[in-house]
């Protein structure tokens, strides 16, 4: 099935401004449609969702901010049907854009007397047997104790058996460990935390897309790796939209659940932790199944327990005078930093930036007005609210970036996967980075088809990241158009 994205922000190399207002192009990267509207057509775009719930009139600014935060939040959506009122291409466009909506499915479920693959054993075994059993899974461990290894094998497990496994992670970066999107996206929750607080019949019927209920319906079990940073209303909404989408009242629609974390890891950022919603209760009560045995650092003891003295509080006066007798003034190149600001990693980032070596390519935002109501003000002020993406980003050969979306999920690069520009390509006046992905099964992809794909600059090395939110964004530019 096709998959569509279509893009607001454009951006061009330097001041060689080629523009994109509003671009389409198919998950497969291998056809894309000219820009739709650029600020001289003075007509109005019209976005009917495939579920016909709403229409989108751009016709005011209320409803582009919406139709903003929908594409930079959700990127992809099913069937959408682009129509402007005027130009001659729009019946074309409506005709290839509708080709990919989904069929209203049916609710799915574990059926009974499911026939695991041969050959599983221990806890992959016994986990897939509750899962067949309609029970959930809780399972916890230190870091390193192999949570998301196991649920890789449950994961292949269960498919294997012929099992719908939804298979999400909190944020693109778990998401991308455990090969699956982010659980907002994967139950369309386009606002983010906003549609936790929304009333729930608005969530459903007026923000979720219909490509994410159809998930939603298709589901039988659902994996959530690092469910630590998940909040506990989060975790709520999602049961009770579940509920609502599958109309079944049992918790999460029916879905079986099986989780992954550890709760003396991070925190959600916003609320409390997941195991104080009634939902978790309900499902698990005070059951998980805890991995003890931890096979990071296995090779260095003295570390190890160090760091699971720690994260129970339990440390000594010895554990922290050996840390203090690490801290330098010089780390090593290949340290992580860590910082608690964006200012501060932007910083860092800039600073790494400049001590690669070879010609800096830089990539700058170009805001174009999609309906002639709102200036270039506004439209640049709605486009910096809603996305996460700066007006300008230089990269040079060497530098890590991130995928910030699900674009490339089908090729086996979800978002959060990291990757190096391994060169630059010369496509008439602009510079298209090639960039090389780490994937989370191993090996690598290169990309060098990249379609008005959004990256975020995150370090100048391969293993250098920043935990705070990554500051930079570009889009590269279209081959084809030259
Ligand atoms: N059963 C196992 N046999 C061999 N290696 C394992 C096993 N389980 C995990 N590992 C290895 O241990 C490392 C850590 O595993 P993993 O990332 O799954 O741990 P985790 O508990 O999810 O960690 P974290 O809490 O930091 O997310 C990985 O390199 C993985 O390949």
């Amino acid at each position: 099935m096709r998959r569509w994205t279509l893009f607001l922000r454009a951006f061009t190399s330097k001041d060689r401004a080629r523009r994109w207002s509003v671009g389409a192009c198919d998950d497969d990267a291998t056809t894309s449609l000219p820009p739709l509207m650029t600020a001289s057509a003075s007509c109005t775009l019209h976005a009917a969702f495939p579920d016909c719930v709403r229409q989108v009139d751009l016709g005011s600014q209320a409803s582009v901010s919406s139709f903003i935060k929908h594409f930079c939040n959700c990127k992809v959506l099913l069937g959408v049907e682009v129509i402007a009122r005027s130009g001659a291409w729009s019946r074309t466009t409506k005709a290839v854009l509708t080709s990919g909506v989904s069929r209203r499915g049916q609710v799915s479920a574990i059926p009974a007397g499911v026939v695991l693959p041969k050959g599983l054993s221990g806890e992959t075994l016994r986990v897939c047997r509750k899962v067949c059993d309609k029970k959930g899974v809780f399972e916890t461990g230190p870091p390193g104790s192999g949570k998301t290894f196991l649920l890789r094998k449950i994961i292949r497990a269960l498919r294997d058996a012929g099992l719908t496994v939804a298979v999400c992670g909190t944020s693109g970066v778990a998401a991308n460990m455990v090969g699956g999107i982010t659980a907002r996206s994967w139950a369309g929750f386009i606002h983010g935390h906003a549609d936790v607080s929304l009333p729930l019949d608005h969530v459903v019927h007026e923000v979720i897309p219909r490509a994410a209920k159809g998930r939603m319906r298709d589901a039988m079990a659902l994996v959530i790796d690092e469910i630590g940073t998940m909040s506990a209303e989060f975790l709520e909404r999602l049961d009770e939209v579940l509920r609502a989408v599958r109309t079944c009242s049992t918790p999460f629609g029916g879905v079986v659940v099986i989780f992954a974390g550890d709760f003396l890891q991070l925190a959600p950022p916003v609320g409390s932790l997941a195991f104080c919603s009634h939902v978790w209760r309900e499902v698990f009560g005070n059951r998980a199944t805890e991995l003890s045995t931890t096979w990071r650092h296995v090779n260095d003891a003295v570390l190890l327990c160090l760091l699971l003295r720690l994260r129970v509080g339990a440390q000594t006066d010895d554990d922290l005078a050996l840390l203090a007798s690490r801290r330098t003034d010089a780390p090593p190149a290949s340290a992580v930093w860590l910082t608690t600001h964006t200012a501060l990693a932007t910083a860092k980032n800039d600073t790494e930036l400049d001590k690669l070596e070879g010609q800096a390519v830089t990539f700058s935002a170009v805001d174009v007005i999609i309906a002639p109501y709102i200036s270039m003000a506004q439209a640049s002020e709605l486009l910096d609210d809603g996305t996460d993406f700066v007006r300008r980003l230089i990269l040079r050969f060497g530098a890590v970036v991130a995928v910030h979306s699900t674009y490339f999920h089908s090729r086996g690069i979800p978002a959060g996967s990291r990757g190096v520009v391994e060169r630059f390509l010369s496509a008439g006046p602009a510079q298209i980075p090639v960039v090389r992905f780490f994937l989370a099964g191993g090996g690598f992809e290169t990309s060098t088809r990249m379609c008005v794909l959004p990256l975020f600059f995150i370090g100048s090395k391969q293993c250098s990241a920043h935990v705070s939110y990554f500051s930079f964004a570009f889009f590269s530019q279209q081959v084809s158009q030259n």
